[in-house]
């Protein structure tokens, strides 16, 4: 089975860093600062479930030309369209796209671009970063990939995908329920990546200080009741689970979007938090919170751009 993963980032690096490890023929597509990176370094992986150092096939947009089998897709939603557009060489009759991104917008994209039947659901747990000479770390044990049938339950491709990701040294876990996986996953990052960033701290100190819990808890309850009004498929405790996984997360924990807010990254509020603000608008869902929480990325995004700009 033929791989092809779109972007060797903290995600991509490492999830298609585990299967080519485990002897799956994948190629990494890659733009090309990253490409002479990982020709001169190999793709190193730096992680508490082991360490693994590679030199992957490597392609640059437009490069080998044909269809592969599976399409991973590990980039930020801000870099989505033009990774669209740079997949779409290598998209098949056959081939199965498997987005691994955070939130839930891009499979529409995705669906409209390439048809609904190529595309799989995906999401990961895994704290990954990459450090300054483009290696990825990981420093917490979870490191699952879930993914399935958009429309859900088992399928002979997903079972051949099974037996790809088998042995690999990452949990890939098959779910005959992605889109409910995905949403779920969706309400526990929009209110993680929303508390972190907007008190900027780690979920220890948040939990800890006078109001944390409560306001992490409306968060969470603000974001289900829009997932409610557009009928999305979320268990009735949703709530309840995710604000108990926040809370129980370590004293350091923190989402992504804070991470890359620190190095001065962009950060994807627009597809994660603008999204629900855009279903809550349209489905008149008072979401107060939430709305605090997307100023002040907006807020970071105006402030980045005019240090960029002078
Ligand atoms: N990091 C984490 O802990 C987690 C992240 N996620 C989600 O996973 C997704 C990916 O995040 P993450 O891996 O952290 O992001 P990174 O920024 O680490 O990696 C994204 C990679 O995509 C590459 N890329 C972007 N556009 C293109 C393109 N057109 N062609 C080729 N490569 C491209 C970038 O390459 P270049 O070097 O050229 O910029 C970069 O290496 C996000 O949606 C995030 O929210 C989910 C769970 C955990
Ligand atoms: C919460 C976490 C680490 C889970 O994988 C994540 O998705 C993120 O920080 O972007």
């Amino acid at each position: 089975m033929k791989v092809l993963v779109l972007g060797a980032g903290a995600v991509g690096g490492y999830f298609g860093g585990r299967l080519a490890e485990k002897g799956a023929d994948v190629t990494f597509l890659v733009r090309e600062k990253r490409r002479i990176q990982l020709e001169e370094r190999g793709l190193r992986i730096a992680s508490v479930n082991g360490d693994a150092h590679l030199q992957p096939k490597l392609l640059t947009a437009g490069e080998g030309k044909e269809a592969y089998d599976l399409v991973m897709l590990a980039t930020k939603a801000y870099h989505l369209n033009a990774a669209v557009e740079t997949i779409a060489d290598y998209i098949g009759t056959h081939t199965m796209i498997l987005p691994m991104l955070n939130g839930i917008a891009h499979i529409d994209s995705l669906k409209q671009r390439f048809g609904a039947e190529r595309v799989l659901g995906g999401l990961c747990f895994i704290e990954s970063t990459l450090n300054s000479e483009g290696d990825v770390i990981q420093t917490s044990k979870n490191h699952n990939l879930v993914y399935g049938e958009w429309e859900g339950g088992r399928s002979e491709r997903v079972t051949v995908l099974e037996e790809l990701f088998a042995g690999a040294n990452a949990n890939f876990v098959m779910s005959e329920f992605i889109q409910r996986e995905m949403w779920h996953k969706y309400l526990f990052i929009t209110t993680l990546s929303g508390m972190t960033t907007l008190m900027n701290a780690a979920v220890g100190p948040i939990r800890d200080s006078a109001y944390g819990k409560e306001l992490t808890r409306q968060l969470a309850e603000e974001v289900a009741a829009i997932m409610r009004a557009v009928g999305a498929p979320i268990a009735d405790h949703v709530v309840d689970m995710q604000t108990e996984v926040f809370l129980n997360q370590g004293y350091k924990m923190k989402a992504s979007m804070l991470r890359d807010m620190e190095k001065g990254l962009p950060v994807e509020a627009e597809h994660l938090q603008g999204h629900l603000l855009r279903l809550a608008d349209a489905n008149g869902v008072q979401v107060p919170l939430l709305r605090i929480v997307y100023n002040n990325l907006k807020v970071y995004e105006i402030k980045r751009a005019a240090s960029i700009e002078v």
